[in-house]
């Protein structure tokens, strides 16, 4: 079954809207996998407008499910961030500073060599490396060439065409699903996820492993609460036909 990591950012930014520690970003987490999330998943920005660095290492010491954290190694802050809290997973997305919110994945071609030392150094540490990427093949097929254990698909596409046709707007992530199948990559997905575009995507995307899922989450937490919520998501991936178990990855950590 396609695992569903919650991405408790937005959690954060309420949080900091009014500079006290509610809501507790760490009760939060707790909860989070106790309503049966499989993961939780950070982006500490160098902007720190929501996760904060601080926040990560705090999150380290009590998050039991995977911990997955996302951000740009370009930052060396955030290099040195992850290899000292050694999460089970290392999500790299190629964002600039100003962005307001992931929009691009990596050019795994041009960024072949760059990408294959910051792999490597994530890998030294038993870190299980995801790269952020656009649902193009060719970009799939140089991220293998990097090392890395998986690629993440970016889903705004997806969400944003769903309505106008859902096999036309996935199509293009299933034909980059089978690249990733057929080099060997793990594959994970997320971006603008949520309650009326997950199932289809998660029983259409061959070999999805991992789903992470935060604004659209916390937005429907506000009217079913977070608990209702959660099993909601993963009653949309639950009852997948089988075919998309998890694929053993080469490197797998
Ligand atoms: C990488 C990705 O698509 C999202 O996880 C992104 O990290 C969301 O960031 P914001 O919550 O800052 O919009
Ligand atoms: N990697 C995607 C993620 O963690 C959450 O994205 P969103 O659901 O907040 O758009």
């Amino acid at each position: 079954m396609t695992r569903l990591s919650v991405n408790i950012n937005k959690i954060a930014t309420l949080r900091n809207s009014r500079g006290g520690n509610n809501p507790d970003l760490i009760q939060v987490a707790k909860d989070c996998e106790a309503f049966g999330a499989q993961g939780i998943t950070v982006h500490p920005r160098p902007d720190e407008r929501h996760i904060r660095y601080d926040d990560v290492y705090a999150l380290k010491e009590i998050v039991t499910a995977e911990f997955n954290i996302e951000g740009n190694c370009d930052e060396e802050k955030f290099m040195d961030l992850v290899l000292a809290v050694k999460p089970h997973q290392v999500t790299l997305v190629p964002d600039a500073r100003g962005q307001l919110t992931s929009n691009h994945g990596w050019n795994t071609i041009e960024n072949k060599r760059y990408l294959t030392d910051v792999v490597k150094a994530f890998q030294d540490e038993g870190i299980r490396v995801s790269l952020f990427v656009d649902p193009l093949p060719e970009m799939v097929e140089a991220a293998a060439a990097t090392g890395t254990d998986r690629v993440e698909l970016y889903t705004e596409a997806y969400a944003s065409h769903y309505h106008q046709g859902i096999e036309l707007a996935a199509a293009p992530y299933i034909q980059a699903a089978e690249m990733a199948q057929k080099v060997g990559l793990g594959l994970n997905a997320g971006h603008d996820l949520d309650l009326n575009n997950l199932q289809y995507f998660a029983r259409n995307i061959p070999g999805l492993q991992e789903v992470s899922i935060g604004h659209a989450l916390v937005c429907d937490a506000l009217y079913y609460g977070l608990e209702n919520t959660i099993q909601m998501y993963l009653q949309r991936l639950s009852n997948i036909p089988t075919g998309n178990e998890e694929i053993p990855v080469k490197g797998e950590v």
